[in-house]
């Protein structure tokens, strides 16, 4: 962690080191559970270190992202989210997707994991479920987010395990009930330098919380991410080797509001293009979201967990996990989604 000390100065989010997950010792596992869960009560963020992921991985991604984002719009649109049709796949032009009711400053791609075409779920035209779309301009893309994804979807599952036993539950309890077929979503964004025309109060995201379980952040050097405290809202600033680690709406629901999915939004005012990469580790599609079981440490739980950004009553939500994202999703997108969509609730 040394290294880091230098780089953590405007950093006022905890730095984890999960590594003590991926070993069987109880004593480092606890500590690590113990940290997760003041993160988790406190603002809902934190960093991870330690995660396993491959530094060389993730420049490489950086890479070639940014090969892909310089390509002419027509050439991205080839791949457009529409040709995606059920599956929710492909590349969104900026001003394509409306976070929090207003376009945000940002384009964007969509991966997903790669279901063929004679999966069960595939073959029933379930929404959310296929192939991904790969850009036949810049080929190692496939292979760097495919790979990206399997070791990122690793990290989370293990972190999972962590937020488990903060929650007084034994470390496999949401792998067997929420994510033995996690749903696993992977995006790439870039947010453009903000031309003359965009306006001052235009956000690169707009406020907004995150729907799943665990979202697991990479972001280039350029920053940009804010997090809503109780005392105000904070950077998140990129901190090299670490990736930022947030709860999202179900783990808020399961908990009765005792873990905080905490609203957060992006402006880009470095100068320069940014990129970050958000991967959300989520349940089941089919899962039921319901209020975990009584031993799970979850009552003092305090007026602010019913106070919600968008005045939802997320603890009113029941239904599947695929209920409440497609939910959502039909509100993000609301073109695409009156084609291609079921009726959400
Ligand atoms: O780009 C970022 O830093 C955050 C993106 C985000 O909040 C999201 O995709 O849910
Ligand atoms: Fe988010």
């Amino acid at each position: 962690m040394n290294e880091l000390a230098g780089q953590l100065e405007n950093v006022t989010l905890p730095v984890i080191d999960m590594a003590p997950l991926f070993t069987e010792r109880s004593d480092g596992r606890a500590e690590v559970a113990a940290r997760i869960q003041l993160a988790c009560r406190e603002s809902g963020f934190f960093y991870i270190a330690g995660h396993g992921i491959s530094p060389q991985l993730l420049e490489n991604l950086e890479r070639v992202s940014h090969a892909f984002f310089a390509l002419p719009l027509e050439r991205k649109m080839a791949i457009a989210m529409a040709k995606g049709g059920h599956a929710w796949r492909g590349f969104f032009a900026v001003g394509g997707e409306l976070t929090s009711g207003e376009p945000d400053i940002k384009e964007g791609l969509y991966f997903g994991s790669e279901l063929a075409a004679t999966h069960p779920r595939v073959q029933a035209g379930w929404p959310l479920h296929g192939a991904n779309l790969w850009p036949a301009e810049v080929p190692e893309l496939q292979e760097l987010v495919t790979g990206y994804m399997t070791e990122t979807t690793r990290a989370a599952a293990a972190l999972l395990e962590g937020i488990a036993l903060s929650l007084n539950l034994e470390a496999g309890y949401f792998r067997s009930h929420y994510t033995a077929d996690p749903t696993v979503l992977f995006r790439i964004f870039h947010y453009p330098v903000p031309d003359k025309a965009t306006p001052a109060s235009a956000w690169g995201v707009g406020e907004h919380t995150d729907y799943g379980l665990l979202t697991l952040l990479a972001q280039d050097r350029h920053g940009g991410l804010q997090v809503k405290t109780p005392s105000g809202w904070i950077d998140a600033p990129p901190v090299p080797g670490t990736l930022v680690c947030n709860i999202g709406d179900m783990l808020d629901r399961l908990t009765g509001g005792w873990f905080r999915s905490t609203p957060h939004r992006v402006r880009n005012v470095s100068g320069q293009g940014r990129l970050s990469f958000p991967l959300f580790f989520d349940p089941d599609f089919t899962a039921e979201m319901r209020a975990l079981p009584k031993q799970a440490a979850q009552s003092d739980v305090g007026e602010s967990s019913t106070v919600r950004w968008d005045g939802a009553d997320l603890q009113a939500f029941e239904g599947t996990y695929g209920d409440y994202l497609l939910g959502k999703v039909s509100k993000v997108f609301p073109e695409l989604s009156s084609g291609v969509l079921p009726k959400a609730k």
